[in-house]
């Protein structure tokens, strides 16, 4: 990410006044460059970080990305002048496309740990941010997609859309971190046939479930969220912040007991053959999805 802090001078004023939307008539800072796979925009009026993931072809998560999200995340946690954060995406109808199964297969073993560890720390830093975390699911949402969307406070998400924790289509098992999230969100039973089916629900399915909260048309999935930020901004920080601690507290500690465990256990469980020709053969099947 290139990052250099554009405070609100008359550039950015300018082009606030040339996009004629209430997210951009107030000034804000820009915290990345162009050509960043992250575009991070802190509006100082309002309080709020809108982070956009910009990797084409599908906001796949790998190693360098992921520490690129964790420096953003990093950055609005220690910004003073932001309250809340919203996730959402630049890439037409994808959100994320979960973890970028070329990481996994045929990996190089210390690079292999190093993404597992970096996807673990923005999980922690995710899940536990102080500020209100909002996803502005945009598009498709597929497994570690899926993980970061459940890990904001509230999830709003445009129609005809897949969101789900589907690696046993892939032949392998969510984690059980990826599974203790789903269970705080939507319950034992919802996960339980979820996982094991590896089921990507349609958006409305989604919120039948509980896996969202609101379905709102795709143009107007950012403007809801920053909107229903406000509802969250009326409640005493400290208030909302403790409660939401004392709630996920549990699950981020039973993750940092286990960390170099769940390594481990991640390293030897991918580089199986089997797991390996899985992941190939699935790879495989994206690529020829076109043909
Ligand atoms: C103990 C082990 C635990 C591991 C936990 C794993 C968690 C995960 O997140 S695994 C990843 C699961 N993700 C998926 O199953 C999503 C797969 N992708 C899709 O379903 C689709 O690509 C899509 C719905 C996200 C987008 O569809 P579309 O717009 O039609 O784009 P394409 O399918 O044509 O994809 C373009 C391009 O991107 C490659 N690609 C897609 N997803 C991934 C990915 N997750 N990782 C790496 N690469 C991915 C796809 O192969 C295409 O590549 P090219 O053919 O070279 O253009």
């Amino acid at each position: 990410m290139r990052i250099g802090i554009v405070t609100s001078g008359l550039g950015i004023a300018r082009q606030c006044l040339r996009k004629n939307t209430s997210v951009y008539r107030t000034c804000r800072r820009q915290v990345t460059g162009s050509g960043s796979p992250l575009d991070l925009n802190v509006d100082s009026k309002t309080g709020i970080a809108v982070l956009s993931m910009n990797k084409p072809p599908v906001n796949s998560l790998n190693l360098e990305f992921l520490t690129e999200l964790n420096i953003a995340l990093e950055k609005v946690e220690n910004d003073k002048q932001c309250k809340g954060l919203i996730i959402t995406s630049s890439i037409p109808k994808i959100f994320s496309a979960g973890l970028d199964i070329t990481e996994m297969y045929q990996p190089d073993i210390d690079r292999l740990e190093e993404f597992w560890r970096t996807l673990q720390d923005m999980w922690i830093k995710l899940y536990g941010m102080n500020c209100v975390t909002i996803a502005a699911i945009n598009g498709h949402s597929p497994a570690g997609g899926c993980l970061m969307s459940m890990s904001c406070d509230y999830r709003i998400m445009a129609p005809n859309y897949t969101i789900g924790l589907n690696e046993t289509q892939l032949g392998i098992v969510a984690p059980f971190w990826f599974a203790d999230v789903m269970l705080n969100t939507v319950g034992f039973r919802q996960t339980e046939m979820a996982l094991q089916l590896g089921t990507l629900f349609k958006t409305e399915e989604a919120l039948n479930i509980g896996l969202i909260d609101k379905v709102v048309p795709q143009e107007e999935v950012l403007s809801a969220a920053q909107q229903e930020m406000q509802r969250w901004f009326k409640i005493p920080g400290f208030a909302r912040q403790l409660s939401k601690t004392e709630l996920r507290r549990p699950t981020i500690e039973k993750l940092l007991k286990k960390k170099e465990e769940d390594i481990g256990y991640f390293r030897d469980y991918i580089t199986k053959d089997a797991i390996q020709k899985s992941l190939g053969m699935y790879l495989e099947s994206l690529k020829n999805r076109r043909k």
